[in-house]
This record gives structure tokens, C-alpha cells and sequence, in this order.
């Protein structure tokens, strides 16, 4: 036996030791999952097995990285080499290119990202005469998704009553022809969407028996990490190349499915149980990650939920600090209190900003955050949103990059054509697709149809379409012989961008120009790194890389010191020494959309057990009691989650942007702490009440003295005031109502209307 196998405990051991047949790991988080994983490839490595036999499955790019990195340290850099190891968009995007010919696309197709479906279902809309507001792109692209995610096509569907029905009650009854042409667009355009590659993964193997045999007889071990969110799409993938062997290993917790919305399944993991009844099942129980503190504390909050599979968990870690709840008056104050909260601790054993990670359930929270880091000083990463690849700039150069490749690409096609301005319009623009549809073939093949010259386009025009078609046909002519990064610095000195990005001194456009030259560094890390492997460095496979990233996988990572700003969403399977969950209210999390489905608020309950199970040494939870959302100015309910947990895990600290700080243990307090009266029982609708702030201080004096040190300088408001507020600017009191503490002001902004503010949490300015 390997020494290396010494790192485990007996029930990790055991279930790396069991090489053949079908494993079912099923436990808590931080017990080893992963771990037992990344050992027991290094253990097959160890013995026969050949790397590429073993297709190891992750969530994410980064994960697999990580992972061949492990192995490579257990069992050298030259067996960890060639595994089939990545996530199931990355590994079958390999094999649908490599067998192209059995699906008719095109070897290069390019990968349609949401930003590209939207605007293709925006044409089709279009083209049908429907309205974009009566047909939400984002819905319908829903709606499409999760029938390829369970495998029904557009046929299909448009015979599923069930989906026809759910339709219909969402105002959306087109939604099946939608989503038939929809896929014969993308068909046309030599592309895939992300939903397709798993998709044309099972068309591929359900119609090609030789395909699948080929490959089932390349994956002698198969292994999956976070198996309970697998959707139906990756579960019959795995399923059929499984077989014969039946060599396949899944591990998994059900308790921390958070895919559910995007069709991932838990009843997989009950699905491994009949699909191989001879499986071995595994139970790790012991939590290495986390203090006793919070792995307690975590199984407080998932006993809520009714539909689990009971499992134990158990840290011998140390007890660790309490689970710190901090409380705003405002989601600004939210920002300043975390900031300051960093700012105080780090230092001594809390070294590093490194350690440091701020989990939101959406990515809209991360704002406030950055606004108050960046003054603050605090340097920080953010992962997923608004991305360097989602920027326009770097989106227009990618865009050209894929015409090099896929000049079909039509998404591609129409974000360049006219950029840099090259007097292509609208209408030309709409002559053409209005063309393309008419005769069923794509923009690109009537701009190299000779018919062109009779659609009525005046010369200019046609002179202006030629010298476009000429310089595409210019990059897809080189694209062949030229790497990523040559072709890249060819197409910006021949498209104009370079020129066009250069011309634009403003401070903005240096920033684009800068991003643009970020790029450009990025792809010649690409082909040195590629070069160096003994891999392809051409522009196609630099560009799945780009497609393929998740929202962990950070494209521009600096070895720097950093805090992680992420959603929840995103940092399954991480962990981080201290850990701040913000946003903890109704309305946010559990989020608007899960209040009234039992099913949907479990999920939302299995999101923070998520959140809270990826600290190894403190919790902090905030909230805040008005919040910015939607353009519109609400106060909040803090979360029904933070009464779920069990409250001899607590301590509240009270602090506040306006000075004071004070922390008390829940096990001092004379009342509990949530037994609030304001208990939520409409989260989509959240209503203020103004109880709170006694009950959560414990006693009503201490509820008092917030209001003592704070409202005393509203003792001089007055009607015909003049004041200024954080986000509507400059005002004039208008009316007052009320009684201290609870008195409410009138005020009329100059740019923001009459708003309504209760003063103890306005933080008005009082100008005279
Ligand atoms: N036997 C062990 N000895 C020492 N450290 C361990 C052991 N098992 C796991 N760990 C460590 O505990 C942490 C959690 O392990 P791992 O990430 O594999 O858990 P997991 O079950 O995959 O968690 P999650 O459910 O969050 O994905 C890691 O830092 C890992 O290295
Ligand atoms: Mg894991």
C-alpha cells in the first residue's frame, strides 16, 4: 500500500481502496469527499491503471486543476499527465470535436454564451412578431434549458403537455417554437450552447453505438465529484459510459444539492442505489475543515429540513469562536461594518486577506462591498458577475476571434460587423439577416452569395459588405497556420480595433485599451503554457478555454494578497478560514422566489448550510434592515435562517457605522434571540417593524441606547430643513410624523422625489 495513503482516515481509505465496482460516498461537508477522490486516482495511478483510463469529473476548471496538481505531487507530474480530468462541459466539448463528422457540426463550432443565446432568441422574437416584453428572453432561454437538460427535444416538447401547460400559465405558449428554431439557428451557425454540449453528448452515444463502445472502452474508472448536483443530461452520460465495467465512484451530499433550479437532481444519488444494486456505500463522518462550533451549528440548520438522508457529522477540531451575527441599518452600513470588521482583526494569527471571504446569495450584493473595500483599502478579487470576458471590449475582440474560426457564427457576425464603424447600418444589417431566414442560410452565406448584388443594396453599400467579407476571409485563411496569440495581434492591427480602441484617450477608453491589452498577455500565457505541455496552442482551443470557464475560475488571478467576493453559488466545495455570509434576510435569502414552495426554501436551506460549512475557523453573518433592490428603497426582515440555528452557537455584536460596539454571548442574554414578533411569513413582501431592534439587543434599555447616541442630533430637524442623504442627494424636510424614536420625515429631494424616511435609519445630514 502506498505510504501516501497514510493522509486518510479508515473510512476515507476504505473507500479508496475499493478500486472496481460501482462506490456511492455520501457525507457531510468538509469530511474528505474531494480528498478520497483526488487519493484514489493517485492510488489507480499508483498501480496499472494508465491515465487515460481514468475520466475524473469536477465542478469546476479550477477544482480539476487543483486536483492534478495533488495527484501529480502523490504520484509524480508524468502519471498525473493525460487523465480525462475536468468539468462535463470542458471533457465532452473534447470528444463532440473530436467526433464531429457523426454530428454535422462543423470541427471548430464555437459555444454560444447566455449573452449570445439572449440575443439570438431576441432575432427569432423578432422575426415572429412577438414582443420582447411579453416574452422574457431570460425565460424562455429558462424554459429551453431545462428541456435539453432532460433530454426532451423541441418535437418532444411541443407534445408534453405538462410543459405546454406550465407555458401557457406563464404567458408564454410559443415557447416550443421558440425553441425549434432556436436549435436550427444554432445548427446553421456551426454553434453550441452550453446546455447542447451535454445534449449532443447523449444524441452523439444514443446514435453512434460505436462512439459510445470506443469510449466506454477508453474510461475503465470513472469518478464524479459533487454528484447530487448532476443533472439528467451528465447522469445518463456517466450512466451509459459506465458500463460494462461498472467501475464508477460518485461521491456526494445530498444536503448540499443547490442546483435544483437548473435542473440538477438529487434523486440521482437514490437513482446509483437501482442502477447498481451491488454498489458499496461509504460514509465519512468526521469534518476536518471546520471548528466543532460550526460544523454544529451547520447541522442545526439542515435538521430543518425535511427531505435528507440523516447522516452524522463531527468535527475534534478545536471549539472555535461563536457564529458572530452583525447588524446594519442599511445595506451601505452593511459594506462599512464588514470592512471595518476586516480592517480591525487582521493582524496577529489573522495575517493574510487571503483568508478572507464575503458569500452573497446574488452577484448585485457584491457592489456595495466593492464601494466600501475600495475605501477602505482592502484589496479584494471578485469571482463571477460582470466579468473580464463579458466586458464589451474584450466581448468585440472575441467576437472576431470567433468569425476567424466560425464565420457562420452569427451572434459573432452581428456584434462586428459595424464595429469599428465601417457605414454598415441597421437596415443593411436587417436586410441581410431578414435574407439569411428567408432562404435558410446564414448571414455569412449571403454576404458570399452572388445574388447579393440584386437585394437592392446601393454600390457604396455592397462596396462596404465586400471589404468586411474580404477581411473575415482574410482571418479564416490564417487562423489555420498562426497560433492564438498571433492570429489575436493580426485581427486587431487588420480589423480597425486596435486603431479604434487607440483614437479614444478618454480615461475610459484607455481602460478598454488596457483590458484589451490585459487580453492579449492572457493569450500569450495561454499558447506558452500550451507550448510547453505539448499542446495545441490554435485559436480554437484557446477559445473553449474562454467559454468553459465557471464563475470560480478567475481569469485574471494574482498571486496578491486579496478578500473573495463571491456568491454562494460559486464557492461549493472551497473553503476560506473566515467566513462573512451578508444579506441574511427575507426577501434575499431565502430569496423572494422560494417563499411560497416547501421545495425551493429547502434549497435556499441547503445554500446556507453551503455558505456556513465553507469556514474553517469563524462565521460571521449580517444583515441589514433596509435595503436598495429593484430601484426601490425597502426595509427588510433579518432571515428566518438565523433563528433556525441553534442559538448556543450565537453571539450578536453590535456595532454601527455612527460608533458604539459591544459584543454579548447569547448564553448571557435573558431572552432568546429570535423569538422576535415580526417572524416573516411573507418574504416577498417585507415589512418593517420597528419591535426588532428591542428584541435582537435583548432588552428593551439596550434597544434604547442605539437611539440615545444616535437621534440626538435629530433633535434640531425641523420642517423646511435643508438635508442631505447618502443616495438621493440634497432635500428639504417637508413634514414630520411620529414620536421619537420612531419619528418619520417628509423629505423632497431635488433629483429623487418625495420619499418617506424614518430617521433612525435615514442617516440624514442635516445641512440647516
Ligand atoms: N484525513 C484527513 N486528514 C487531514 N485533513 C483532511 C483529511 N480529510 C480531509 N481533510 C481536509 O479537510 C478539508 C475538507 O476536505 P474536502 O474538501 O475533501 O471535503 P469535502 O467533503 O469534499 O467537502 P465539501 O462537501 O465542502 O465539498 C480539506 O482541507 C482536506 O484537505
Ligand atoms: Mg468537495
Amino acid at each position: 500500500m502506498p505510504e501516501f495513503l497514510q493522509q486518510l482516515n479508515d473510512a476515507q481509505r476504505e473507500a479508496v481502496l475499493s478500486t472496481d465496482g460501482p462506490n456511492l460516498v455520501i457525507a457531510g461537508a468538509g469530511s474528505g469527499k474531494t480528498r478520497v477522490l483526488t487519493y484514489r486516482i493517485a492510488y489507480l495511478l499508483s498501480g496499472n491503471a494508465a491515465p487515460w483510463n481514468i475520466l475524473a469529473l469536477t465542478f469546476t476548471n479550477k477544482a480539476a486543476a487543483e486536483m492534478k496538481e495533488r495527484i501529480a505531487s502523490l504520484v509524480g507530474r508524468e502519471r498525473a499527465s493525460r487523465l480525462w480530468m475536468g468539468t462535463f462541459h470542458s471533457i465532452f466539448l473534447r470528444i463532440l470535436r473530436a467526433e464531429h463528422e457523426r454530428t454535422g457540426y462543423p470541427s471548430n463550432f464555437t459555444i454560444y454564451d447566455t449573452g449570445d443565446s439572449k440575443s439570438l432568441i431576441k432575432s427569432i422574437l423578432n422575426e415572429m412578431g412577438i414582443k420582447e416584453k411579453e416574452y422574457r428572453p431570460g425565460l424562455v432561454l429558462s424554459k429551453i434549458s431545462s428541456a435539453k437538460n432532460n433530454l426532451i427535444l423541441p418535437n418532444a416538447y411541443a407534445r408534453d403537455q405538462k410543459r405546454l401547460m406550465s407555458d401557457a400559465a406563464s404567458k408564454v405558449p410559443r415557447v416550443h417554437e421558440i425553441y425549434a428554431r432556436y436549435m436550427k439557428e444554432c445548427y446553421k451557425a456551426g454553434a453550441m450552447d452550453f446546455d447542447d454540449l451535454l445534449l449532443n453528448t447523449n444524441i452523439l452515444f444514443r446514435d453512434h453505438p460505436d462512439v459510445l463502445a470506443k469510449y466506454c472502452n477508453l474510461f475503465k474508472y470513472i469518478l464524479v465529484d459533487e454528484y447530487q448536483d448532476t443533472n439528467m443530461s451528465q447522469y445518463l452520460i456517466i450512466r451509459k459510459l459506465a458500463e460494462p465495467d461498472r467501475n464508477i465512484t460518485v461521491v456526494g451530499d445530498d444536503a448540499q444539492s443547490i442546483y435544483g433550479f437548473r435542473g440538477a437532481k438529487i434523486e440521482n444519488i437514490l437513482n446509483f442505489r437501482n442502477d447498481y444494486p451491488d454498489y458499496k456505500l461509504f460514509k465519512l463522518e468526521q469534518n476536518y475543515r471546520s471548528t466543532q462550533t460550526i460544523v454544529n451549528a451547520a447541522n442545526s440548520i439542515i435538521s430543518n429540513n425535511k427531505g435528507q438522508i440523516r447522516k452524522q457529522v463531527f468535527s475534534v477540531n478545536e471549539e472555535g469562536e461563536k457564529i458572530r451575527i452583525l447588524q446594519a441599518y442599511s445595506d451601505v452600513e452593511e459594506g462599512y461594518l464588514i470592512a471595518n470588521d476586516i480592517v480591525a482583526r487582521k493582524g496577529g494569527d489573522e495575517a493574510s486577506f487571503n483568508d478572507y471571504a464575503i458569500l452573497y446569495r446574488t452577484n448585485a450584493q457584491s457592489r456595495i462591498f466593492e464601494e466600501s473595500f475600495r475605501k477602505a483599502g482592502i484589496p479584494y478579487r471578485i469571482y463571477g458577475g460582470l466579468s473580464f470576458y463579458q466586458r464589451k471590449e474584450i466581448k468585440d475582440l472575441l467576437a472576431y476571434l470567433r468569425m476567424a474560426i466560425n464565420p457562420r457564427d452569427g451572434e459573432a457576425l452581428k456584434r462586428i460587423i459595424n464595429y469599428p464603424a465601417r457605414g454598415i447600418g441597421k437596415t443593411t444589417l436587417d436586410r441581410l439577416e431578414a435574407t439569411a431566414v428567408h432562404n435558410d442560410i446564414t448571414i455569412w452565406e449571403v454576404l458570399n452569395h452572388p445574388g447579393i448584388s440584386a437585394l437592392g443594396f446601393n454600390s457604396g453599400t455592397l462596396r462596404k459588405l465586400g471589404a468586411f467579407t474580404g477581411i473575415i476571409k482574410g482571418f479564416v485563411a490564417k487562423s489555420g497556420e498562426l497560433d492564438a496569440y498571433n492570429m489575436t495581434t493580426e485581427i486587431l492591427a487588420t480589423s480597425g480595433l486596435l486603431k479604434e480602441l487607440q483614437s479614444d484617450t478618454s480615461t475610459e477608453g484607455r481602460a478598454r485599451f488596457e483590458n484589451v491589452d490585459e487580453m492579449l498577455n492572457a493569450v500569450r500565457e495561454f499558447c506558452d503554457a500550451r507550448k510547453e505541455a505539448g499542446e495545441p496552442a490554435s485559436l480554437t482551443d484557446y477559445l473553449a478555454e474562454v467559454s468553459l470557464m465557471t464563475d470560480q475560475d478567475n481569469e485574471n488571478e494574482a498571486e496578491s494578497e486579496k478578500v473573495t467576493l463571491m456568491t454562494i453559488h460559486s464557492a461549493k466545495g472551497l473553503e476560506f478560514p473566515y467566513v462573512y455570509i451578508v444579506g441574511i434576510e427575507e426577501g434575499t435569502f431565502p430569496s423572494p422566489m422560494s417563499g411560497s414552495n416547501m421545495q425551493e426554501l429547502e434549497e435556499e436551506r441547503r445554500l446556507f448550510y453551503v455558505a456556513v460549512t465553507r469556514a474553517e475557523k469563524r462565521v460571521t453573518l449580517s444583515y441589514a434592515r433596509s435595503r436598495f433592490k429593484n430601484g426601490e428603497f425597502n426595509f427588510v426582515n433579518p432571515s428566518r435562517f438565523l433563528r433556525e440555528i441553534d442559538q448556543s452557537y450565537l453571539s450578536i455584536e453590535e456595532k454601527s457605522a455612527f460608533g458604539g460596539s459591544g459584543m454579548r454571548e447569547q448564553s448571557q442574554a435573558r431572552k432568546p434571540l429570535f423569538n422576535f414578533s415580526d417572524r416573516p411569513t411573507e418574504p416577498s413582501r417585507p415589512k418593517f417593524s420597528s419591535s426588532f431592534s428591542n428584541t435582537v439587543s435583548g432588552s428593551s434599555s439596550e434597544g434604547g441606547r442605539f437611539t440615545d447616541s444616535k437621534f440626538s442630533e435629530f433633535d434640531r430637524i425641523s420642517v423646511g430643513c435643508k438635508v442631505e442623504h447618502e443616495r438621493f442627494g440634497l432635500g428639504e424636510v417637508i413634514a414630520l410624523e411620529g414620536q421619537a424614536p420612531d419619528t418619520k420625515a417628509h423629505v423632497r429631494f431635488e433629483n429623487a422625489g418625495t420619499k418617506q424616511l424614518l430617521l433612525k435609519f435615514a442617516k440624514l445630514k442635516i445641512l440647516g
